[in-house]
């Protein structure tokens, strides 16, 4: 048997591994969570020209003497130009095109318009309430560089631009395999001492959570390998990585290593310092990453975050460096473990800063630490055990419900 690795030289052989995906164009309104797979550039100044802040007058001759004669609305056709003259007015909209002429723009609600359609403004200051052409971005700007999460607000910035598609790396193809015998398809009715593909739906769920798609799940169960074999070899090649679940640990060759020669894969390591999910490894399937994780759905959960997620985010060109913060203990914890340990927790953001509480159910098996968990708490192996007010090493976990870091009150 391997001798057991750190998490991190773990973390290393996988960055080691990743080759990232190729590109694909996407409409930007599929685009969101995507990630930019060439720099995105102005292709113009924006505003394009000058415009009117608010709605009300634009006005000329500033040293004009009493009000400003209105005029009739211009048009912006620029065969029929329009020049305003001095002490002459225009209506204007907010982020309407000013006429040439215009040295400021005054609120309709800042003056008065008299039955005669003069306009006599309270104050007026040279230059104001006019957005000035490319003051937000110069034609040229880099607006979005390559290897950039495309949020809401940046696709909202590209369609101001009307670039209506976009090139972004490919969603990475996963296929999912349960290995653990005794596990059947998760719409099945178990028979005793069968158990439902949980591992399944929930790597599943993970792989969309972090943009990638999944080509089958497959459930080896009963079935031989070689019996499974001409199937899983047509998904794999139409596939850039796999995930196992189960059959890692079973004293001298488990499944999942029985697995691997049959395969012909090659193991990169077998056994991590950690809990839970100790037995998890990694191999190269004609050069594809394979992570194996552990049957115990806790074990799977935490070693998906810790290895398969950072894979998974490195082929699409993001740093696969998980984000950390200090967070205040709600609960205690009593360590019993030697190992480097890690708790499903929930983190919220208070006045106070971040409290941590750790979720009941932390043995490997249970799957009630699921409910309401976005982080892990990193313990070292010399951890003294948790007491209440502690600060203690978290890692956010990334979620699918916006806000769930925050406190939410009825
Ligand atoms: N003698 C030892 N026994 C075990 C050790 C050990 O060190 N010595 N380690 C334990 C730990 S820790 C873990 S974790 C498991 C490793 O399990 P495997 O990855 O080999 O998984 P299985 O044996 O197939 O199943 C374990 C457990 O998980 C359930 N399971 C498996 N696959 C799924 C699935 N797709 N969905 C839901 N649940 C699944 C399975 O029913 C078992 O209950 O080994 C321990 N034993
Ligand atoms: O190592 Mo097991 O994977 O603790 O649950």
């Amino acid at each position: 048997m391997m001798k057991k690795i750190t998490c991190e030289r773990a973390q290393e052989i996988l960055v080691r591994a990743v080759k990232q995906v190729s590109c694909e164009e996407v409409p930007i309104l599929d685009a969101l969570g995507r990630i930019t797979a060439e720099d995105l550039y102005a292709l113009h100044d924006l505003p394009i020209a000058r415009q009117a802040a608010f709605d009300g007058f634009a006005l000329c001759g500033l040293d004009h003497k009493g009000g400003f004669q209105v005029v009739e609305p211009y048009s912006c056709d620029p065969d029929k130009p329009f020049i305003l003259q001095a002490g002459e007015a225009v209506h204007v909209g907010t982020g309407g095109l000013l006429p040439q002429g215009t040295e400021a723009v005054v609120q309709w609600e800042h003056g008065t318009l008299l039955e005669n359609k003069s306009f006599i403004p309270t104050e007026v200051i040279p230059g104001s309430n006019i957005k000035k052409g490319g003051e937000d971005f110069k034609s040229g700007d880099l607006l979005v560089p390559r290897g950039t999460c495309l949020a809401a607000g940046l696709v909202g910035l590209l369609a101001a631009f009307g670039i209506s598609k976009v090139s972004v790396l490919r969603r990475p193809k996963v296929l999912i395999i349960s290995i653990g015998s005794g596990i059947i398809p998760y719409d099945g009715v178990p028979k005793p001492g069968e158990t439902r593909d949980s591992n399944g739906p929930l790597l599943t769920s993970l792989v969309l959570r972090e943009r990638g798609q999944v080509t089958a799940l497959e459930v080896l169960g009963a079935k031989k390998i070689d019996e499974m074999r001409p199937t899983l070899e047509e998904i794999f090649h139409q596939s850039d990585l796999v995930f196992t679940t189960g059959g890692t640990f079973a004293g001298n060759r488990s499944e999942g290593q029985g697995f691997l020669e049959k395969i012909g894969a090659q193991e990169l390591f077998s056994g991590v310092q950690l809990k839970p999910g100790g037995h998890v490894g990694a191999a190269l399937w004609e050069g594809k990453p394979m992570v194996m994780l552990s049957g115990n759905p806790a074990a799977c959960l935490v070693c998906f975050e810790l290895f398969a997620c950072p894979v998974l985010r490195m082929m699409q060109g993001l740093s696969p460096v998980l984000p950390r913060i200090q967070g205040r203990s709600l609960s205690s914890f009593s360590k019993k473990s030697m190992a480097r340990s890690f708790l499903r927790a929930h983190v919220e953001w208070d006045q106070a800063g971040w409290t941590v509480e750790i979720l009941p159910g932390q043995k490997p098996s249970m799957m009630r630490s699921f409910l309401g968990c976005n982080a892990l708490i990193d313990l070292s192996p010399d951890h003294p055990p948790i007491q209440v007010g502690d600060m203690v090493p978290v890692i956010l976990l990334d979620s699918v419900f916006p806000g769930s870091h925050h406190r939410e009150r009825a």
